[in-house]
Formats: C-alpha cells, structure tokens, sequence
C-alpha cells in the first residue's frame, strides 16, 4: 500500500455556535499491547447527523469506534489515551460507570447478534434489567423501537416468536431496536449491513435515515456507495489515523487529500 504521509490531513472544523457536537475525540491513541492502532485522532460527532468512518481494511475503524462507548475495556492488553467528551465529561476518564455510559451510547455490531430468546424478550431484557417492570410500558417500548426499526410491521403478530427465526436482514433491525430501547443519545454502528443482502441492506439504511431525527449516528463501512448515500459527514481513516474529515459529498467529489481520492476512487482498499 502507498505510504501517505499523515501530516497531510484535512479536518473541517465545525463551529459549535452552528454544530452542537454530540460527542468528540482528542487526540485519542489506541494501543493493542504495545502496537499503537489509532495515532492521536481528534474527530466531532454532530447531533442528530450520520458520521460515516471509511478506510482500507485495518486502518482502524473498527478500534475507534469501540472506543467511543469503551468496547476495547474488554480486550485485555489496550489501552486508550485521550478524551471522549460527551457532555463535557471524559468518558475515557477515570470514575466514569461504564455500564451507566453505555445506555447513552449504544451499539449495534457487524453480525446480527440477537438473543436466544423471543423477539418481545430481546427488547425488553434490558429495560427490564433497568426496572421497567410495568407491561404496559414494555408493551409500548416494544411496539415503538420496532417501529422506529421498520420491523414493527413485519413482527407483530409474532412477538413471542425466537429472534433466530427472523431473517438476517429483520434479525439486525431486532438489533437496532433493541440498541434503541435504553434509549440512548448515540448509535454505533460496525458495518452493520455487511452481512446482509442488498434488500436488507437497503432496508437498514432507510432505517438509519429515519432514525436520525432522533439519534446521532456514526458507522463504521466499507461500502463508498453506502457512505454516500447515508451519511453528512465522512472520515477517511489510514494506518490509524484520519487523513481527512469532512462533509460527505466533498470527500467523495472533492476530495482535498491524494490518499483519500485514490481510496474513495477505488485505487487501494
Ligand atoms: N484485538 C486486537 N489485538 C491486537 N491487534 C488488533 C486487535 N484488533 C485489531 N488489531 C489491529 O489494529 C489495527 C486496526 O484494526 P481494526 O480492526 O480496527 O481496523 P479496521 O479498519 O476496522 O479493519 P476492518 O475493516 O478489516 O475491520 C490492525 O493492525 C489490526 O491488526
């Protein structure tokens, strides 16, 4: 692969009096043992937008992102410095409950991974673990997150049903509605359509599209087309850094760095 130099990035700031930021990175590193994934990235996360995170394979999406809700606690040897700011705290700081974070910033992975148990029980094993006991209000949790994940439709007259009965495509909308379910401020998403077949995949999308005038999103793929379609903002990762950050349409048809054309063009990845 062409070695780029990293000094040579792009990041569009954004002026918070016109952004409200959601959530950010400064100068984040991610340290696998002592090999350094991510180098120091900086990113701002706009609420209620799709931020898109693009790049060849093992250049450190993937690392990053599960460092936004703190995934990488459960693979022994990391460590990551720098601050996640969400709400003016530092999420990567120490005191910080991460079971209590988590709520406010969910996550949705590449498999579909629901529960061996009824559609109804996969949404409302963690509300209910967090003290909604009312069925009324399960009942409704339940009927609002899988409509807002289009599968309301699909599902409803077999809520007791296993979720491992559903398609792969309904089986990841599960996913999502019950990530939506502790109602979080901001979704992750690691390639969540990668698994799927372009119908599904298609549905997803829509899904994410609709979901945020509620949710701010950010999604880790490897599809240039699904990017473009989905997201405002897109970030170009390589060899763990971001080389360039920007609104989407500049990225794919402007794009200001050498390495991010050659990659969004097809020339490596
Ligand atoms: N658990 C781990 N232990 C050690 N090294 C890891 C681990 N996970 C990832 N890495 C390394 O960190 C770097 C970034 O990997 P990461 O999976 O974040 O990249 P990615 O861009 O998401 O790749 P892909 O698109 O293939 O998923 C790679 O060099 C990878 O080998």
């Amino acid at each position: 692969m062409q070695n780029y130099a990293s000094e040579d990035r792009y990041i569009k700031e954004l002026d918070p009096k016109k952004h409200e930021i959601a959530l950010s990175t400064e100068d984040l590193h991610v340290f696998y043992g002592t090999s350094e994934a991510i180098h120091g990235v900086s990113l701002p996360f706009e609420r209620f937008k799709i931020t898109a995170l693009i790049g060849a394979s093992g250049s450190g999406k993937s690392t990053y992102l599960r460092s936004l809700n703190r995934m990488n606690d459960n693979i022994e040897g990391t460590r990551v410095d720098g601050k996640i700011m969400y709400r003016d705290i530092d999420i990567n700081g120490k005191g910080v409950n991460v079971y209590e974070m988590r709520k406010h910033i969910g996550m949705v992975f590449q498999r579909p991974n629901p529960f061996s148990k009824s559609i109804y029980d996969n949404i409302t094993f963690a509300p209910k673990r967090n003290g909604i006991k009312n069925k009324k209000v399960l009942d409704e949790l339940v009927e609002t997150t899988l409509k807002q994940a289009a599968l309301w439709d699909q599902v409803k007259d077999q809520l007791d049903q296993s979720a491992l009965a559903l398609s792969g495509g309904q089986q990841q909308r599960l996913c999502i509605a019950r990530a939506i379910a502790m109602k979080p401020d901001i979704l992750l998403l690691d390639e969540p359509a990668s698994a799927l077949d372009p119908i599904s995949t298609s549905t997803v999308e829509d899904t994410l599209l609709s979901l945020k005038d509620h949710y701010t999103i950010i999604i880790v793929t490897h599809n240039m087309q699904q990017a473009g379609r989905i997201s405002d903002y897109t970030a170009f990762f390589h060899l763990g850094n971001v080389l360039e950050y920007d609104i989407t349409s500049n990225v794919f048809q402007r794009p200001k760095i050498q390495a991010t054309e050659d990659y969004v063009s097809g020339r490596f990845g």
